[in-house]
């Protein structure tokens, strides 16, 4: 479906408020099939709610979202092939590890839930929790359940919020590592840098519901005084915009 240069994601002067409160302001930006793609910003920056239209949750008030070419409001068929890490997700509270990856899978429609959890349970390193209830596991390794279901099924286009949340050092790197090794488009939520560094290789930089920069770590670097360390460059480019 589609060339090998298509756009799996395509944001097009998207308007959206709650109630009177405008969150995107004319926000447009394309992700190419394949890209690893980090939306940063700060806080009340526009982020989430660039997620939630574009996995289907709300509509734009104006303008388009698009994923794989398709409305995903209006479109079920393409949710099917969408994974989404909401941010602070909280998996089925009174299922176990266990069910909750087997009910998951079943509910995507996958051959066999089983073997999917089994697969999940050791990327994810949640084998020894397997049988815990949600409600007595360690925020952290909800958090790991939680992407272990967004990514359960394999989809093709993959939209974290924060993925790296609640997780000690050691847990990012393991997380950093099976979600490197998918071929998925990524959309990656965070107001962090260092997160938007280790898990994608180009930057939407957006504040104030609008796209502000786009480019890769590299044209960052770039743009760096010397001894300058990239952080400051997104400060420095987030403060010309406010002024
Ligand atoms: N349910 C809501 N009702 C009213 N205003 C909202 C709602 N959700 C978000 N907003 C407002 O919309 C704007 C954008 O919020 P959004 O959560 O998308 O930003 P964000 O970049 O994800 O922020 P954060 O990094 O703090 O999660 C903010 O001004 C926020 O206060």
């Amino acid at each position: 479906m589609g060339s090998p240069l298509a756009n799996a994601i395509e944001v097009r002067d998207v308007v959206k408020f709650y109630g009177t409160v405008p969150a995107l302001r004319g926000l447009s930006f394309e992700v190419p099939e394949g890209g690893r793609y980090a939306l940063l910003g700060p806080n009340g920056a526009g982020k989430s709610t660039t997620l939630r239209l574009l996995v289907g949750l709300m509509k734009p008030d104006r303008g388009e979202v698009r994923v794989l070419g398709r409305d995903p409001a209006d479109d079920y068929s393409v949710k099917a092939q969408m994974g989404y890490l909401p941010e602070d997700a909280t998996p089925y509270l009174a299922l176990t590890v266990r069910e909750n990856l087997e009910y998951i899978a079943a509910l995507r429609g996958l051959d066999d839930p089983r073997d999917r959890a089994e697969k999940m349970m050791d990327l994810l390193g949640l084998r020894k929790y397997e049988n815990y209830r949600v409600s007595a596991l360690s925020r952290g390794n909800v958090q790991k359940l939680a992407i272990a279901l967004a990514i359960i099924h394999e989809p093709k286009v993959v939209f974290l919020d924060e993925p790296l949340n609640y997780l000690d050092i050691p847990t990012q790197e393991e997380v950093i590592g099976v979600l490197s090794r998918m071929g998925s488009t990524m959309l990656v939520s965070t107001h962090i840098m260092s997160v938007a560094g280790r898990l994608t290789d180009h930057i939407l930089m957006i504040s104030g519901g609008r796209l502000v920069w786009q480019g890769t770590f590299d044209d960052l670097r770039r743009m760096a005084k010397e001894e300058e360390p990239v952080e400051s460059v997104v400060a420095r480019l987030m403060r010309s915009v406010e002024a």
